[in-house]
């Protein structure tokens, strides 16, 4: 054997270890399961790829369907893989077919009838239908939002295109060339190569998608309350920080609001339900502010909204539409709805946003002492 053969072995080398990198990469979240379908699209038809490139030509032949059956299995994997990602079909039963068809002529073409050209031909048709198989439900539910994410996706076409190019220079050059031994042939380390060079990018793109997908789980874990998907009281004060410095805006007003006796709702009807409640609060507060305005749960019963306006009485009206809003909300969990208290302080500038939380603390205090149920700003209770 040729030391030069061995050569070829880099590639379904190159292709364990990047399956592999794909796996380490899923247990550090165990989340992304469709990085073990990608993985299993690298790994499985490594085995086949060496062992051919040591193969001479009647060995091909003789091997064809096993070999056939492990990159169709490959490319399904992949094909899976991009539709669990984004949520589309892989449609296996239609899978299974092109397979079994695909297997059942690379049979004819290497045991009845030894054709090499026309197996490469069929086996790269079958992974070509397979892996183009999710097209479709993907485009449809996929909205690519990201630039990496556009990227990921032209590469899978691309990959998915290769497959296909792959095989039309197959059918159109290979008879010609009248191979002896395919796998000493240029042509084998070409094909191999630009696989590579595909396969590569592609996965680089997919692992790049990943970790910003982590990073971005794990920045919403830090910025946002679990129960409600609020910000944190940490954000909170980050992100209102931000606005309070950025460009000239009519005013802040700060709004805290904290649900009437939450105490009594978790005795009477249990914590879950009290989480219920605090969920509803919170998509509320959220329903009844601009986009810009920031909304918190800061812990407890206990919500912050900074609000972009031009004066108190703006900030006034808009904490007693939220407060008449929650009274008329109907919680499932408790049958009925809750009621909250609110105070109201105006942000002079960045550096009041602390005292400013005092006071609308102590706002709430006065409203809370008045009854419950109302809004008071400036000392002065609305309703
Ligand atoms: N279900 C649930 N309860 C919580 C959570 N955080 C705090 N609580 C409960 O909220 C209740 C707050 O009670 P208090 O501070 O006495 O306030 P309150 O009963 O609403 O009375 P007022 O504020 O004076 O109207 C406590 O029983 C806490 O255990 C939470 O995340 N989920």
């Amino acid at each position: 054997m040729p030391a030069d053969q061995y050569f070829a072995l880099i590639v379904p080398a190159c292709s364990l270890l990047l399956g592999s990198a794909l796996i380490a990469c899923w247990t550090a979240m165990r989340e992304q399961r469709y990085l073990l379908w990608i993985a299993a699209g690298y790994i499985v038809p490594a085995f086949p790829l060496a062992a051919q490139s040591l193969m001479g030509n009647a060995q091909l032949a003789d091997w064809a369907v096993l070999a056939g059956a492990f990159y169709l299995a490959g490319a399904w994997a992949i094909s899976r893989g991009m539709a669990d990602r984004y949520g589309g079909r892989a449609h296996p039963g239609l899978a299974a077919g092109i397979a079994a068809v695909t297997l059942a002529l690379l049979y004819y073409f290497s045991q009845v009838l030894d054709q090499l050209w026309l197996r490469m031909l069929i086996l790269n048709a079958g992974m070509f239908g397979i892996q183009v198989l999710p097209v479709r439900s993907i485009l449809r539910v996929a909205a690519f939002s990201h630039r990496l994410e556009r990227w990921l996706w032209g590469s899978y076409l691309l990959l998915i295109a290769y497959t296909l190019i792959r095989a039309m220079v197959v059918a159109a050059l290979l008879p010609a060339a009248h191979m002896d031994e395919l796998t000493r042939s240029g042509w084998w380390v070409l094909m191999l190569a630009a696989n590579m060079v595909i396969s590569l990018g592609y996965l680089l793109i997919l692992l790049a998608c990943t970790v910003r997908e982590t990073l971005q789980t794990l920045r919403n874990e830090r910025d946002r309350d679990a129960l409600t998907g609020l910000l944190n009281r940490r954000s909170f004060v980050e992100s209102a920080q931000q606005r309070l410095r950025g460009p000239k805006s009519p005013g802040w007003a700060l709004l805290v609001c904290d649900v009437d006796h939450f105490k009594a709702v978790n005795d009477a009807w249990g914590h879950a339900a009290g989480d219920q409640v605090l969920h509803t609060v919170g998509q509320t507060l959220q329903q009844q502010v601009r986009e810009d305005d920031l909304v918190a749960r800061f812990g407890g019963e206990e919500f912050v909204v900074l609000l972009r306006c031009a004066d108190m009485s703006v900030a006034a009206s808009v904490a007693e539409r939220m407060r008449r809003q929650l009274s008329h909300t109907h919680c499932s969990a408790i049958a009925g709805a809750v009621t909250a208290s609110f105070g109201v302080a105006w942000v002079a500038c960045f550096q009041d946003l602390a005292q400013a939380l005092e006071r609308a603390d102590a706002l709430l205090y006065q409203a809370k002492k008045s009854g419950r149920n109302q809004v008071v700003c400036d000392g002065q209770a609305l309703s």
